[in-house]
């Protein structure tokens, strides 16, 4: 479990984390998410005692990551998968990291198998594509079969592959009963990872709660509908105080009014309706419209809209 009370980080005049608390708790998958430079790597450095906090305190199972006995065999973390020495084998890597802290040399066999990297274990990590790399990353961070795993935007850059096998890997080491703490600055890659999501923007929490209550709390419920009669429905909808939209020749995306009452309305007034169903805005949306204010920088596009960036 990890638990931040009050944690603060300030560069200069900047503050890149303000005040968060926090708990991240075992056997589930803890999105961390927000925009780009909301603070999420400085949080990830502070409970790995890489960074130190200029104010509160954050703790791994009750104690600080700098006091823990065997840091390896209670926290493994993927930060930067670039920062590996590119001239060792994956194989000489793992070995290194294994005796440095005391780990037993047959788990840098059993990590390599359990990321796939068993057939180019003797090859120079220098030579290895972005995949391979964050995958002897993750290799890293399996070694001492650590209890808390954190992960720093692992997806980056990978292909779809990739992609499903890191969110397959986090949800059975979640299944497992560990704790997996995971950053994304991109709310789709989370919708089917996690369970619980952490929510920052500018340092700030946002949001502390499970993956639906987000949707349910942040997301207008859209209701599709499907009639002969567009123009009349929307005359009907919105004198009922609801809002439709076109989304084809026939079909209706409407907002404000629950679904039963569309129902009921397309009734009492004749209007035959051949779909009426819920679409729930998706998670990238909730969470765009949520981080809207705390974006740090904004692209300008034609037509005067902005785009968060
Ligand atoms: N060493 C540093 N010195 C000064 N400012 C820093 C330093 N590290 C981070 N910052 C600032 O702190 C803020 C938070 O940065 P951080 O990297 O933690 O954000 P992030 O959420 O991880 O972003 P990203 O998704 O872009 O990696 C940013 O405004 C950043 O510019």
């Amino acid at each position: 479990m990890i638990e931040a009370v009050g944690l603060s980080k300030r560069y200069g005049d900047r503050v890149a984390v303000d005040q968060l608390s926090f708990t991240v708790r075992p056997g589930q998958v803890t999105g961390f998410l927000g925009p780009n430079g909301a603070g999420k790597s400085t949080t990830m450095r502070m409970i790995l005692g890489l960074d130190t906090p200029t104010g509160g305190r954050v703790t791994i199972d009750g104690r600080p990551y700098r006091q823990l006995d065997y840091p390896m065999r209670e926290v493994g973390a993927l930060l930067d998968a670039k920062a590996i020495h590119g001239g060792r084998s994956a194989y000489h890597h793992l070995l290194c990291l294994a005796q440095t802290n005391n780990l037993p040399k047959r788990r840098v066999g059993e990590v390599l198998d359990l990321v796939g990297l068993a057939e180019v274990a003797g090859k120079r990590a220098k030579g290895f594509s972005l995949g391979m790399g964050q995958r002897l990353g993750i290799a890293a961070a399996l070694l001492g079969d650590p209890k808390i795993l954190m992960f720093d935007e692992p997806v980056n850059g990978l292909d779809p592959e990739g992609i499903l096998w890191i969110r397959n890997l986090m949800r059975s080491l979640a299944a497992e009963g560990r704790t997996v703490f995971v950053s994304s600055h991109l709310m789709s890659e989370m919708e089917n990872t996690a369970d619980h999501l952490l929510v920052i923007g500018r340092g700030r929490m946002i949001a502390d709660c499970t993956v639906q209550e987000f949707i349910d709390q942040n997301s207008e419920l859209l209701v599709r509908v499907r009639t002969p009669e567009p123009a009349r429905l929307t005359e009907v909808v919105t004198g009922a105080g609801g809002t439709a939209t076109p989304d084809g020749d026939d079909t209706l995306l409407i907002s404000g009014l629950v679904m039963d009452r569309i129902g009921d309305l397309a009734f009492d007034n004749q209007v035959r309706l051949y779909e009426l169903s819920p679409l729930q805005a998706s998670l990238e949306q909730a969470f765009m419209e949520l981080t809207r204010d705390t974006v740090e920088y904004h692209a300008a596009v034609p037509g005067g809209r902005e785009v968060s960036a």
